[in-house]
């Protein structure tokens, strides 16, 4: 059975969030579940907070889709504000609840619903109107639609010919209500973030050149205006002066604005992120094919609004020429994706109109309204996905997910927290660019587009998951911001326009040049007038000490509240380590008592095991103890023989007591003697043995010296036949070297003799004179006294034969 899990639970959202780390949330939050129009919870005096409004976008099935078995009946929409999503067969979420984990229905609650059958125009009403009425006032909007690829992100934005989305919708209402009150001149600008600039005669040439270019791109001239119609109107209009400047009367195109009267001018912008680049739509694509786009860079300005610098603003004076901007923003955007060989949006678009109203000659407003068609959500591996599609969708992934933590950060920030989250605005362009609108600069409101496939089915959950925490996220909304002070109105230069058109040199000079405070992406600043500045600085002190003076407050709430949950951790922690001693105590006795039991099992063991082993030494087998009985009872037999044998000399004894008493004591002495005797003899042979014993010890004693000594003699006589046996082998390894050497002497000889024979011959031929070394040993052989040579010859000769006549 299908396990339903309500999403409308915020706990149950948390839980299911996979993406973002959420904490649980305060107490503080409003109910999730039906809310169904602005849910305005608290109002102060300075700000009011609002739910995010998340509206929900069920696309139909296509032709295709119903052939090829996507209805599946994954969605099912219970009411206007409540949807549930049934997981497909073969899904992972099925899969995953199959193993336990996560559901097979997930129920979620949006703001409303726009079902599958819902029109465009139901969608826009129930939608956006409310903002478009808001940004008409004054006030700044943003609205993004979300979603899977395929899902009807860019239809619900954009729409088709026949069913117009909600921007060609929002455009149409906001002509409709300036109508009649449109100034048509180009002159005023919109500049930097949330400024006015004024043009000159060259730069409307420039700004109207390139207006007719632009168009020129869809081959069609701009069709007249519908505010032209209201040219005597406007050219009543009179003097401009703007709430604390006023700039050169000298411009023609504000001569005759009757005081007092109201007028607009719609600008609108059209830019994409793609790879974390921003690229400007309405600027032309560049012609070759190697050249590249060129990128934009995002800055700040004082206030540190975020803007897109050098981006093209162009002025429209009708809703067919803004969606004429549409069309030129759309074919760059498909001309450069065919350039990438794009088939869907990869991009994140923004349409962005900027209204300037201007009141009795001033300018008393800038509100603007962006409308940003995400790129799909889709995962890279789902969608198999390589290269530069991978790297792509990592970009829009890695947009999505920071947009969903800053999201998930400021969900959490709201309501009391100890420490507030990191809202990571500024790790990427897209959350970069609208930070303001989540910070108090304007409302922001989300479009979920779903659609029913079976396919992607996980994919849309995940993207439902996202919106359910997008819901809870509050927006505080100022009733008096910075925007809603006029805008400032600046020159060509970027400076602000004073009185009589003359520039303050020293309010202009007490800051840095526009070029300066532009150099660097994050230092692009603009000069704020002295008085306006002071007049800032002095509000910004009082809302600085209100801020101190709330935070001091809060600070010392904290305190205390920290200190009583201090002071109850201590005592809990104290209650506990008083429970842990008990319970050490009890733990010990327990062991204490345990020690003892089996030390006095242990003892009882030991005393059985003892009686036992006692027992076994004790043991006598039965035969033997029976043998035993059966000797000491022949004993016993033996004595009582024995002593009937002696009984009748003592029957005679008793029976002649009276008569022969004098013969029995003489017997008596006798026996008395003779044992005496026996006595002394046995004495006597005690005392000659033990003289025997005592005099064998000493023998024995003697004895074992002597052998001691003759052991210590033999030790001595052994040690000496050993150094004998030593001395004997040096001898004769002495002797052998001596045969040896002998041995060599003699076949020396030999060849002194066979030298000699040899000489003697040699004699007897020729007489020559006689030299060299054989004819010296000759002459000393034969004569002794001459050379020590020979005397060594004999010498060992004679060693020779005496060793020889010598036994070995
Ligand atoms: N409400 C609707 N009624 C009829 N057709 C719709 C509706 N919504 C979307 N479609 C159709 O669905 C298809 C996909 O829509 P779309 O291009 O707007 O999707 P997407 O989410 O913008 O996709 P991608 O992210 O790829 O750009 C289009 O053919 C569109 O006409």
């Amino acid at each position: 059975m299908a396990t339903v899990i309500d999403m409308t639970n915020e706990d149950t959202v948390l839980v299911a969030m996979e993406s973002t780390a959420c904490e649980p949330h305060h107490a503080a939050l409003p109910e999730l579940s039906g809310v169904s129009s602005i849910t305005s919870q608290s109002e102060t005096n300075e700000v009011s907070e609002q739910q995010l409004r998340v509206y929900l976008k069920v696309r139909p099935f296509s032709e295709e889709e119903l052939k090829s078995n996507e209805d599946q009946g994954c969605v099912v929409l219970e009411n206007s504000e409540t949807i549930a999503l049934h997981a497909p067969k073969g899904s992972a979420t099925m899969k995953n609840s199959e193993k336990g984990i996560g559901q097979q229905v997930y129920k979620f609650s949006f703001t409303q619903i726009f079902g599958p059958t819902c029109t465009q125009a139901e969608c826009f009403e129930g939608t956006i109107s409310s903002q478009v009425h808001d940004f008409l006032h004054g006030k700044n909007a943003l609205v993004f639609s979300y979603g899977v690829t395929n899902a009807g992100k860019t239809y619900t934005i954009q729409g088709s010919q026949k069913e117009p989305g909600i921007l060609p919708r929002a455009l149409e209402v906001v002509f409709k209500h300036i109508a009649g009150h449109q100034y048509e001149h180009m002159d005023l600008k919109p500049y930097l973030s949330s400024d006015v600039q004024k043009l000159d005669s060259e730069q409307l040439k420039v700004e109207k050149n390139a207006k007719t270019a632009l168009f020129s791109l869809l081959k069609e001239e701009p069709e007249p205006t519908r505010s032209s119609r209201n040219r005597s109107s406007a050219s009543s209009v009179g003097s401009l002066s703007f709430s604390s400047v006023s700039y050169d009367h000298t411009a023609d195109s504000v001569d005759g604005m009757a005081e007092g009267q109201c007028l607009y001018s719609v600008w609108v912008a059209f830019y994409e992120i793609y790879n974390e680049h921003v690229y400007d739509l309405l600027q032309l694509a560049p012609t070759s094919k190697t050249k590249r786009r060129p990128a934009l860079r995002v800055c700040e300005d004082s206030t540190g609004s975020s803007y897109i610098r050098d981006l093209r603003w162009v002025n429209v004076q009708n809703a067919e020429e803004a969606s004429k901007i549409l069309h030129v923003g759309n074919k760059n955007r498909s001309a450069a994706a065919t350039k990438m060989n794009q088939s869907s949006s990869r991009s994140h678009s923004i349409f962005t109109i900027k209204l300037i109203r201007m009141e009795g000659g001033d300018v008393q407003g800038l509100s603007d309204l962006s409308l940003c068609d995400l790129a799909g959500s889709e995962r890279c591996n789902k969608t198999k996905t390589f290269g530069e599609r991978l790297k792509e969708a990592g970009n829009i992934n890695n947009s999505l997910l920071i947009l969903g933590k800053c999201i998930a950060a400021l969900r959490n920030n709201q309501g009391y927290r100890m420490k507030m989250s990191y809202v990571p605005f500024r790790e990427s362009k897209l959350t970069r660019l609208f930070q303001g609108m989540f910070c108090g600069r304007g409302k922001a409101s989300m479009i979920v587009n779903i659609n029913q496939c079976a396919s992607t089915y996980d994919e849309t959950l995940h993207v439902m998951k996202f919106s359910a925490v997008a819901k809870q996220v509050l927006q505080v909304i100022p009733q008096r911001s910075l925007e809603s002070l006029a805008p400032r109105l600046v020159g060509l230069d970027g400076k602000p326009l004073l009185k009589n058109g003359v520039i303050d040199d020293q309010a202009v000079d007490d800051y840095l040049s526009e070029e300066e405070l532009l150099e660097g992406d994050e230092a692009d600043m603009s000069i704020l007038p002295q008085e306006e500045l002071v007049n800032l600085v002095e509000s910004l002190r009082v809302k600085l000490l209100a801020e101190r003076r709330k935070n001091l407050l809060q600070e010392i709430q904290i305190r205390k509240e920290m200190g009583d949950a201090m002071l109850q951790q201590i005592m809990e922690a104290e209650e506990l380590h008083s429970r842990q001693m008990v319970d050490l105590k009890e733990s010990y006795e327990e062991k204490m008592d345990s020690t003892f039991e089996m030390y006095k099992e242990a003892l009882k063991d030991h005393a059985y095991q003892c009686a036992m082993e006692r027992l076994e030494e004790d043991y006598i087998p039965i035969e033997e103890y029976n043998e035993e009985q059966e000797r000491v009872k022949e004993l016993e037999k033996l004595v009582r023989e024995l002593e009937k044998k002696c009984r009748p000399p003592l029957m005679q004894d008793n029976s002649m007591q009276t008569s022969p008493v004098p013969a029995t004591k003489e017997s008596d002495a006798e026996r008395f003697k003779m044992l005496y005797k026996e006595k002394c003899a046995v004495e006597k042979l005690c005392v000659d043995k033990q003289e025997l014993i005592v005099s064998l010890e000493q023998r024995i004693s003697e004895l074992n010296e002597t052998l001691q000594e003759a052991g210590e003699s033999y030790m001595e006589k052994l040690a000496e036949v050993q150094n004998l046996q030593n001395r004997l082998s040096n001898q004769e390894q002495k002797i052998e070297s001596l045969q040896s050497d002998v041995v060599a002497k003699e076949k020396e000889i030999n060849s002194l003799r066979q030298e000699t024979a040899k000489l003697a011959n040699d004699s007897l031929g020729p007489s020559r004179p006689r030299c060299g070394l054989l004819v010296n040993i000759k002459e000393s052989m034969t004569s002794p006294s001459k050379g020590s040579l020979c005397r060594t010859i004999k010498k060992s000769v004679r060693a020779t034969t005496s060793l020889r006549k010598k036994p070995c």
